[in-house]
């Protein structure tokens, strides 16, 4: 190919065997609160979830908001305490936790998506009982530490985010749980709900979208990134790793384990991330994948395209 417009051509015919592939297949994608750092890059992330929904995917978009919430609480003058990864909920941290997911972040990603059209609906997965949970403690060396109202999802009720999804809307989901046995209302951490939600609408991809390249071979002493790796491989690498990448790559492990044929961490501070993800022949961040792929998974492994 040559002339002025060839890249473009390239770009347009590179995308088609992904084309092809992801007709009709869900996606659910997790953005970040890390990965929200301005208002540039929520846009593109908003235009990216709308392509994918023009090509004939079926977008499922995951929040977080970590930080969004750790600023109210502290405006609020309420306490911010982690542990194991997990923020400690008491519950007027819940209704804080409720107030800035449901109100506010899920709210400004729905409207950016609805500047494309009548796309995006969003709902937390107490609606419909879409999401229930059990109290779940956090294991700090060794040890259970109550750390109040967070909790692990027991059961996906996945029939209203189908639903949606039948009709051509975009579910924008808070990761709030109702309790499996109880009346309370529980804080999830958002790379989970994710991986529950990618497991129960059995979808093709998880995507992360967060603050860093990927999942550091060696974090904090050097950004080199491990590109793919196996479900037993990162299952032998997981009581290793510390902070946010946990419950990430917990996520991923849970649902490569359980049908999702790969999930990915990305650096959601590149614009596009997500669309050069889904559609290009080169790969970023981190892809995992299950121990015993497909054997079509193998044509699409980084040389990518189908083609090879
Ligand atoms: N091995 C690792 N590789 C990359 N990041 C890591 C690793 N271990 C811990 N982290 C931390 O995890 C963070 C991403 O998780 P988190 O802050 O929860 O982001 P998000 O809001 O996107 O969920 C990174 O910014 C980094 O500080
Ligand atoms: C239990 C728990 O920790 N819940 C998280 C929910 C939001 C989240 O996960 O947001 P990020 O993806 O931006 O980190 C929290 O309260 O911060």
């Amino acid at each position: 190919m040559s002339g002025p417009a060839a890249p473009r051509a390239r770009t347009l015919i590179e995308a088609l065997p992904w084309l092809e592939r992801f007709q009709g297949r869900t996606v659910v994608v997790k953005f970040g609160g890390n990965a929200m750092v301005n208002e540039e890059l929520k846009a593109a992330f908003a235009q990216d979830v709308v392509s994918l929904r023009y090509a004939g995917l079926r977008p499922v978009v995951v929040h977080g908001g970590g930080p969004q919430i750790s600023a109210m609480l502290e405006q609020l003058a309420l306490e911010v305490r982690f542990a194991a990864g997990l923020r400690v909920t008491t519950p007027a941290v819940m209704d804080v936790v409720r107030m800035v997911l449901a109100g506010q972040v899920q709210r400004d990603i729905v409207g950016l998506i609805n500047r494309h059209g009548a796309f995006a609906v969003g709902m937390t997965g107490e609606d419909a009982r879409t999401l229930s949970a059990v109290r779940r403690p956090a294991l700090v060396d060794g040890a259970e530490v109550d750390i109040g109202l967070v909790g692990e999802i027991v059961h996906v009720d996945p029939d209203t985010v189908r639903g949606l999804l039948e009709r051509g809307r975009i579910p924008v989901i808070s990761p709030i749980a109702r309790g499996a046995d109880d009346d309370n209302v529980y804080n999830i951490n958002a790379d989970l709900a994710a991986a529950a939600l990618a497991e129960a609408l059995d979808a093709e991809k998880l995507v992360m979208l967060t603050d860093v390249a990927g999942l550091y071979a060696d974090w904090p002493h050097s950004t080199e990134i491990i590109d793919r790796l196996t479900a037993g491989e990162l299952a032998e690498l997981l009581p290793s790793m510390a902070g946010g990448m946990v419950p990430k790559m917990e996520g991923c492990l849970r649902a490569v384990r359980s049908g999702v044929r790969m999930a990915h961490v990305l650096d959601g501070r590149v614009p596009h991330a997500l669309v050069l993800e889904v559609f290009a022949d080169e790969h970023t961040g981190t892809t995992v994948v299950p121990d015993d792929p497909p054997a079509e998974e193998h044509l699409f492994h980084r040389t990518g395209g189908g083609s090879t």
